[in-house]
């Protein structure tokens, strides 16, 4: 007789931090490594308008504000937060279905959607990013070269509040030199997987012994 166990789910990493500190760059990063398809970054909905560049399906789904609300009502958000003004949401089926397939997936989502995850899925691995001072974070929003003056304050001045909450995150990691932060990134989101593979396989070897012994 032949035993199967489930496939595993796959992991869910939620990476937040204030705007500018280096998320979407880690992310995208960690996911050139390993680019054998066993991790994806969650597309969120946003109500804000396209940055120069940003492409509608790829760095966002853009959506008239009547059509986020729609989808609020409908439930089709895994979790959602207005945050500068816009709303932003991750799209329930996409996630699930996901990690279904035993793939890791990152949401890179503020710090009111991340409460709303833990809730939802305690498994999730948290994972705040700082900059090194408020001062690199301003240069760094600066020489991303894709906000106004106003925006770029509007955002300063939130990142205090979003830092605020680092102690509510599993992981924390200071973003000063990027490939050592990247390095740090990996090994936390390695040491899941290995965790976890290592819990399935004993799951499967105590299956085994059980039936073994059966009879
Ligand atoms: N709760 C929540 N926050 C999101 C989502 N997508 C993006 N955000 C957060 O919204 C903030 C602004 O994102 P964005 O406009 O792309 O600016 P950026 O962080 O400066 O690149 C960041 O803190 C994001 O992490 C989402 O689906 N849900
Ligand atoms: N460790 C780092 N050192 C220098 N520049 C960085 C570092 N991390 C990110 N950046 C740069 O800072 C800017 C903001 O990074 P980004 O990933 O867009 O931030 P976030 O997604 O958190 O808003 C980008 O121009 C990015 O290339």
């Amino acid at each position: 007789m032949t035993t199967t166990s489930a496939a595993a789910d796959g992991n869910l990493f939620i990476v937040a931090a204030p705007s500018g500190a280096g998320k979407s760059s880690l992310i995208r990063a960690l996911l050139e490594r390993h680019n054998d398809g066993s991790m994806q970054v969650s597309v969120s909905c946003t109500t804000r308008a396209p940055r120069p560049g940003e492409i509608d399906g790829e760095h966002y789904h853009f959506l008239d504000v009547a059509t986020f609300q729609r989808k609020i009502e409908a439930n089709e958000f895994y979790e959602w937060a207005k945050v500068f003004d816009n709303y932003y949401g991750t799209s329930r089926k996409v996630i699930e279905d996901t990690l279904k397939r035993g793939i890791d997936v990152f949401l890179d989502i503020d710090w009111q959607g991340a409460r709303q995850v833990r809730e939802a899925y305690p498994q999730a691995q948290s994972i705040f990013i700082m900059p090194p001072s408020l001062a690199v974070l301003e240069q760094r929003l600066r020489s991303r070269g894709q906000d106004s003056d106003d925006v770029i304050r509007g955002r300063m001045a939130k990142a205090q509040a979003e830092m605020s909450h680092y102690h509510e995150f599993d992981y924390l990691l200071v973003n000063d030199d990027f490939n050592e932060t990247l390095t740090n990134f990996e090994h936390i989101v390695l040491a899941r997987r290995h965790r976890m593979a290592l819990q399935q396989s004993r799951h499967a070897t105590k299956l085994k012994d059980l039936l073994a012994n059966d009879g």
